[in-house]
């Protein structure tokens, strides 16, 4: 993190949600992009979830990566409160691995969007990239590192090779 003003928010419903959603944290590191992370619970903290979403925008944030499991309603509920993109990121639960998680931030009624990725890790680094480009629309100097991670994504598995004598 930099201390620029942070471009993307990341939260999530509890500290146990960190080794994923750092995943998305990475990659904002890699790319450059200044964002804020913080445990913000939409049934735990539920005042503090609306004066966050509420204050989302004035504060400068472009995007909110929201990540939780099990009965994964903060990214649905920020989104309700707010008019910024909402990035949403089922955690893996310990008893549904993540299912619970995925169909509670998905399946949103029709009117307030979170725009929702995979379960887990590859969820919060693809929701990181997903908000790079977002960025990138107005930033020339982001699209050019996107496509150029792009670039080497494609020779790394170009150059894989397998074990022929297997
Ligand atoms: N789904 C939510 C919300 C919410 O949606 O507001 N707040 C916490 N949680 C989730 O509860 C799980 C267990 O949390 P603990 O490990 O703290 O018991 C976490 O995955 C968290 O995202």
């Amino acid at each position: 993190m930099t201390n620029q003003q942070p471009l993307v928010a990341i939260i999530m419903g509890s500290d146990s949600d960190w080794p994923v959603m750092q995943a998305a944290a990475a990659m904002l590191d890699d790319f450059g992009v200044p964002y804020e992370a913080g445990v913000v619970s939409a049934h735990r903290t539920p005042d503090l979830m609306f004066e966050f979403a509420e204050q989302a925008r004035e504060r400068g944030f472009r995007a909110i990566i929201a990540g939780a499991g099990g009965a994964a309603h903060l990214p649905g509920m920020v989104a309700a409160k707010t008019t910024l993109p909402v990035l949403g990121v089922p955690v893996p639960s310990r008893h549904l691995q993540g299912q619970d998680s995925l169909l509670s931030i998905v399946q949103m009624p029709k009117g307030i969007p979170v725009a929702t990725f995979a379960i887990g890790e590859a969820g919060a680094a693809n929701a990181g990239l997903f908000a790079v480009a977002l960025l990138a629309t107005t930033d020339n100097t982001l699209a050019d590192k996107l496509a150029a991670f792009r670039q080497a994504q494609t020779e790394k598995v170009l150059n894989m090779t397998l074990r022929r004598d297997a």
